[in-house]
């Protein structure tokens, strides 16, 4: 607004007097009013402005609005010899793939009126975007194509964001620096306040937990504070809260973390339980255990026993939980914003061997716990990756080798629903209780957290009181059940029973015709 608006003799710098008060007053309001509505316009058009820089200029909101002519639309695509030359110099300029991807969303999210008439296939299209991702973000074409699949396209209006770039988009950027209050040594309010002296500036995560706070910044670090030595609180992933929060586990229950360390759910779980009741903390990797160990002894928990073994041992180890948490071992893909590495080492064997890794070791876990507990006979299996691979498909392997299990909900109030069905496979429906978390959608990482509720193994069934049965190796881990029909296979029973009384040094009664026959 210019002085001309407030009139000549009403000069802004001019003293305020009796007089020119109220004229002043009004002319000021006016002011503050206009440049409220400048600014209003201003943010839309900057808004506007982001929007139209990844989805074109166009106005996509019918059907009817001009279009580009099909030849343009095939142009996007580069040629052979384009291809070519790109390769030659390491690889498209940065500004071409930009421009590439932003062409190729607007077109394959609006086939029918952009596509169809190009003459070039969808798929031509997809395969073009997910080189250029791989390119522009720096994946493997590999992991490229498999994260993008878990977005599908959609015929949308162009104006909505494109989910699978949004996710790329979120792996570029950190999550927040999160600390857990360990409610053992301190609580929340006065942790905050201690920081807060130090010159930390922080707030409570949300509503979902007591004990987060996230650090906008510090002038400290945030691992080596007087408070953090102390054992007052653990530097801890928001995400990493969630698969706790789901397996809740209770005061003086037994409690088995098969995968532990470096021990933030552990150290957390024993918070919860108020150092009570007894937790085994296992990782098959010795030396991360001690990580673990150090973690359990700075946040004061009494109730933890730390051991390593192969997570597969379990139950012959151990057995007997109330509740069991497999956070297992996997592709890391949830947390490609810490890890980089992960864009470009992964492979499709990794997940195979990881994917089957995991589905052993959760029948373990299973078979881990006491379905007769009175306050639990549970199970949570959690990873820090959004592959379905390695999430609902195990989860689906375990409902069909264990009919004693179901799904129950995690009980978290947020995150998206599993997926049921995938790329032509489908899920038992009831894996929609399972939650997976994305950077994009809740700014945490990427996370998945299944909860299993444990049955009793079904009675056996009128007559079948002569059944006896066993336990073998296989290739799903240990627990398989077999089960020995008394009329067919009584012979190899009355041998087992021979040798089983002639290890014990009982006398070994003469063998039947029959049995010998077996032998
Ligand atoms: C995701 S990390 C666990 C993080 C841990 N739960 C925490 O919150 O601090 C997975 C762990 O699984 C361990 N691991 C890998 N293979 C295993 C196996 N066969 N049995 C048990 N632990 C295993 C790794 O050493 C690694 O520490």
């Amino acid at each position: 607004m210019s002085d001309s608006d407030i009139g000549d003799d009403e000069d802004e710098d001019a003293p305020i007097t009796a007089s020119n008060f109220e004229a002043r007053s009004l002319a000021l309001d006016a002011m503050a009013a206009r440049e409220a509505q400048l600014d209003a316009q201003e943010l839309q058009l900057v808004g506007q402005a982001d929007v139209d820089e990844f989805e074109g200029a166009e106005d996509m909101d019918n059907d009817e609005e001009e279009v580009d002519a099909p030849e343009a639309v095939g142009a996007i695509l580069p040629t052979a010899e384009e291809r070519e030359d790109e390769k030659r110099v390491g690889g498209p300029e940065v500004h071409v793939v930009q421009k590439r991807m932003r062409e190729c969303v607007r077109i394959l999210k609006r086939w029918k009126v952009y596509g169809v008439k190009s003459g070039r296939a969808r798929s031509e299209f997809l395969e073009q975007l997910v080189l250029d991702i791989a390119n522009y973000y720096g994946y493997n074409v590999f992991l490229a194509e498999k994260l993008f699949q878990l977005f599908p396209v959609t015929e949308a209006r162009s104006s909505e964001p494109y989910e699978a770039i949004e996710f790329f988009d979120a792996n570029e950027v950190p999550r927040p620096v999160t600390i857990r209050t360990n409610s053992l040594r301190t609580r929340r309010r006065d942790l905050a306040q201690a920081l807060i002296n130090r010159g930390v500036n922080l707030e409570p995560i949300g509503k979902w937990t007591n004990v987060g706070l996230q650090v906008y910044e510090s002038s400290v670090p945030i691992g080596a504070t007087p408070e953090y030595l102390a054992g007052h609180y653990m530097l801890q992933a928001a995400s990493s809260f969630l698969p706790v929060i789901a397996l809740s586990p209770q005061p003086h229950e037994r409690v088995l973390d098969m995968a532990s360390s470096p021990g933030g759910k552990t150290t957390h779980m024993a918070a919860l339980m108020q150092n009570t009741g007894i937790i085994f903390a296992n990782d098959a990797n010795k030396a991360r255990t001690k990580s673990l160990t150090a973690n359990v002894h700075r946040l004061g928990c009494k109730n933890v026993v730390v051991c390593s073994y192969d997570g597969r041992e379990f139950p012959k180890v151990m057995g007997g939980f109330d509740r069991v948490l497999l956070d297992a071992p996997c592709s890391g893909t949830g947390v490609i914003s810490k890890d980089a590495s992960v864009k470009t080492n992964k492979t499709e064997r990794d997940f195979t061997l990881l994917s089957h890794l995991q589905k052993q070791l959760i029948l373990c876990g299973i078979d881990s716990v006491n379905p007769a507990s009175r306050t639990g006979g549970y199970l949570v299996y959690s990873t820090c990756s959004v592959a379905v691979d390695e999430n609902e498909a195990v989860v689906d392997y375990a409902l069909r080798k264990r009919p004693n299990v179901h799904l129950v909900d995690t009980g978290l109030e947020f995150g998206r629903s599993g997926y049921t069905s995938y790329r032509g496979k489908s899920f038992h429906a009831s894996v929609k209780l399972t939650r997976r978390f994305y950077p994009h959608v809740h700014n945490v990482d990427g996370f998945f957290v299944a909860k299993f509720k444990i049955m009793k193994r079904a009675k056996k069934e009128k007559g079948e009181d002569e059944v006896k049965q066993g336990v073998v190796m296989d290739e799903d881990g240990p627990q398989e059940e077999i089960r020995f029909d008394e009329m067919g296979d009584g012979q190899y029973i009355q041998e087992a029973k021979r040798r089983r009384l002639k290890a014990r040094g009982l006398r070994v009664p003469p063998r039947s015709h029959a049995a010998g026959a077996a032998a």
